[in-house]
């Protein structure tokens, strides 16, 4: 019915792509023309409604309103263009065929086809026009079948893209895909971005199927343990490790202080810096509290062996152990105030009257290097025949026979000594008397070695 050699007549349009010219018609019409155009529109309507309903409904979004006005505008066109190929024969039936898949949309092509139709009825009658319309006639069945069963999506039809949310297939042959420079450059982003959508469209049913067995909806929805709650507890505890360093640190410096000094200095120290006393004495307890027996533990179970009634004087108290270890009535002294029972001072000078109390007690305290200050200042609140009870760290005495000698010329003598603590030495004196020498007198056994603690 159609001839294909026809087609080649519309090439030159279609180098273009520009409008169909329509021009004057022929002075010789062809003389069945309204039979003719009778049957094609049986023709149209009946190959119409066989498209149609051969057509797969689209699952995917279509390109942007716009440019599918555009295509639709187009459609027509290209289909002319693309039946009037150089190509004849199958050639350009095929050519047609691959442009036309923008128009093989349903409402595509029916209206492609209703233009078609319209042409025809319109009436341009010339030659060339009756040629088209049966190209019209003829290309649409053709490509409304052929769109179903072996469309070739290769070249511009890729690009042009059907509105199937199928991507585009590649031919065996075909390399890469490139737009037709009939795209301009808005089309071509509106069908990438398209070709994304129905992409993006049709990926999530396959979600749980491909999801990864550790990432369940559930799994998601609770809270995972934050990775900042661990680094920030790792961080926390290096931070309370460095604290602890530097108080280490600072723990050995004021302790360094308070033996290589006199207790001048050490007092104006912690009354300058009142929490290097609570520092010192939280390195001290940690410390101490390490020892299988603490001094001021064994000197309160002495002590109450003995009469509760008699008057304790605690020259370095402390946070007041001893006095809370006994029932006697205890005076504390201190360079600084760990508790409210505590009386700040030089222990060198405490405010005592002479011989006012039964024991005096020295527990670790004999720090600074005036401990002969501290000695004496003890035989003056003493009472005769008082008790002096000192307890040392082992380690300061480098010769223990040269201190007792020291103290008791003193005023003290030795009642009783225990060397057998492995942290500590414990000695009793009894006061005998005031001093017995002058103050000018050397002493080198009172020089005790300062308590360094060691850094571990
Ligand atoms: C190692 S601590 C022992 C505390 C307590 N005696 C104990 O055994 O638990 C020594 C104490 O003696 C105090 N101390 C040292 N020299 C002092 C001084 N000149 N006057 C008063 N207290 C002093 C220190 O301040 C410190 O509290």
């Amino acid at each position: 019915m159609f001839e294909e050699p026809e087609w080649a007549e519309a090439a030159p349009v279609a180098a273009g792509l520009g409008p169909v010219i329509s021009r004057p018609p022929p002075a010789a019409a062809s003389q069945n023309k309204g039979s003719k155009r009778r049957q094609l529109l049986a023709t149209l309507r009946a190959l119409e409604a066989a498209s149609l309903s051969q057509h797969p409904p689209s699952l995917c979004i279509s390109d942007s309103e716009e440019e599918e006005e555009e295509r639709k505008k187009k459609c027509p066109q290209k289909a002319s263009f693309a039946s009037a190929s150089a190509e004849v024969g199958k050639k350009g039936k095929k050519k047609c065929q691959k442009q036309g898949p923008p128009c093989s949309d349903s409402e595509e092509e029916v209206e492609r086809k209703k233009k078609c139709h319209k042409q025809a009825l319109v009436g341009s009658d010339s030659a060339e026009d009756e040629k088209r319309k049966r190209k019209c006639q003829k290309h649409a069945p053709i490509n409304s079948a052929q769109h179903l069963d072996n469309v070739d999506q290769t070249g511009p039809k890729a690009w042009k893209g059907s509105t199937t949310n199928d991507p585009p297939k590649q031919s065996p042959g075909s390399t890469s895909p490139k737009p037709p420079h009939t795209l301009s450059r808005k089309q071509w982003r509106n069908r990438q971005k398209n070709k994304r959508r129905c992409k993006n469209k049709f990926q999530p049913p396959q979600v749980p199927d491909q999801a990864p067995a550790e990432a369940p909806t559930e799994k998601t929805e609770v809270p995972p343990v934050p990775r900042t709650d661990s680094h920030e507890a790792r961080a926390g505890a290096l931070r309370a490790r460095m604290a602890q360093r530097l108080d280490g640190a600072r723990f050995r410096y004021l302790n360094e202080q308070l033996y290589s000094g006199p207790s001048s200095a050490a007092q104006r120290l912690f009354q300058e810096d009142p929490e290097a006393f609570l520092l010192y004495h939280r390195g001290f307890q940690s410390q101490v509290k390490k020892w299988p027996l603490q001094p001021v533990d064994r000197i309160a179970r002495d002590l109450r062996q003995r009469p509760a009634s008699l008057v304790v004087a605690d020259f370095g108290c402390g946070d007041c152990r001893l006095a809370s270890s006994i029932r006697n009535p205890v005076h504390c002294f201190d360079l600084a105030s760990l508790d409210p029972r505590v009386t700040v001072c030089d222990m060198a000078q405490v405010p005592l009257e002479d011989e006012s109390v039964d024991v005096a007690v020295f527990c670790l305290s004999l720090m600074g290097t005036n401990i002969r200050d501290f000695l004496e200042e003890a035989n003056r609140v003493l009472k005769p025949g008082g008790l002096l009870k000192v307890a040392e760290v082992s380690s300061r005495f480098e010769d223990v026979r040269t201190f007792l000698r020291a103290v008791t010329k003193l005023g003290f003598k030795i009642v009783s000594k225990d060397l057998t603590n492995s942290h500590f030495f414990l000695f009793d004196f009894q006061k005998t008397g005031p001093p017995l020498v002058g103050p000018k007198a050397q002493l080198s056994g009172l020089q005790l070695q300062p308590c360094l603690y060691k850094r571990r």
